[in-house]
């Protein structure tokens, strides 16, 4: 198993926002991480990029601790809000991951990452200059380029437009074949249903669900034409926590 996540716990005061959830991603895996708005999915992927200290519990990347460089090298995180720096060009924000990452060559697929995600043209902008899908889009070229091999998206798909949605996709489906590892926050179940090959159903800081959808149909006795919207619907509705 590529990432291992055990008994991570993560809380802010009173408010138990990770409360002790276990789960294991291989390589080459889409995974969905899925739960309504406070499940806790947010600080899940914050605690596992380091950003955020846990409480307890273990996250390891290819059996090293998650704390560690050559763990750390292994991971990217893309944040909901695309988090650039104002006053640095689009060309300079990848100059800056290739010397954060000591990356050698990089230029050429620093190009065709540009060109793939219709920034060619910002090249010399000013990140501050930018619109708020342009921000997405650099931070989710800049992840690219050090060639992690678990990237952990936190809703990538909003606030882009349909052809960066679709480019997005694509790389995600690219991303898979090439044996990368993705776990993906999202609220989009019909796009959870067509790209992940199994999904984490987190509800107040629980994992209440998992695997792939025909075992979730399984699992709730449901009928074999059910939805991911419809199981998900169904395993977070009130009642049955
Ligand atoms: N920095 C913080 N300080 C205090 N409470 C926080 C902080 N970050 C998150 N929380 C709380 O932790 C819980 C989980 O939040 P989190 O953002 O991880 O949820 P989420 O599943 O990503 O939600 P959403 O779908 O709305 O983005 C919520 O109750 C939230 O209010």
């Amino acid at each position: 198993m590529v990432l291992q996540v055990q008994g991570l716990k993560k809380h802010f005061g009173k408010t138990r926002a990770v409360d002790g959830i276990s789960f294991a991603l291989g390589e080459g895996q889409v995974v969905g991480l899925l739960g309504p708005n406070g499940a806790g999915k947010t600080t899940t992927l914050k605690c596992i990029a380091g950003l955020l200290r846990k409480d307890e519990g273990s996250v390891t990347v290819g059996g090293l601790d998650h704390r560690d460089d050559k763990a750390r090298y292994r991971l990217a995180y893309i944040p909901e809000t695309p988090d650039i720096y104002e006053m640095l060009t689009v060309w300079e924000h990848m100059q800056f991951i290739a010397l954060a990452y000591n990356l050698i060559d990089w230029e050429k697929e620093a190009d065709e990452l540009l060109e793939r995600f219709d920034l060619a043209e910002k090249r010399n902008e000013l990140g501050m200059h930018l619109s708020k899908g342009m921000k997405q889009k650099i931070t989710i070229c800049c992840a690219l380029l050090h060639h992690p091999d678990v990237l952990l998206f936190d809703e990538p798909l909003i606030g882009l437009d349909p052809k960066a949605v679709r480019e997005l996709k694509n790389a995600f489906y690219d991303l898979k074949a090439s044996g990368k590892t993705l776990l993906i926050s999202t609220h989009m179940l019909d796009t959870a249903q067509n790209l992940c090959d199994s999904v984490l159903v987190m509800k107040q800081g629980e994992l209440i669900a998992e695997g792939t959808i025909e075992e979730l149909r399984q699992q709730m006795k449901a009928s074999a034409d059910s939805t991911l919207e419809d199981l998900f619907l169904e395993v977070t509705a009130d009642d049955q926590k």
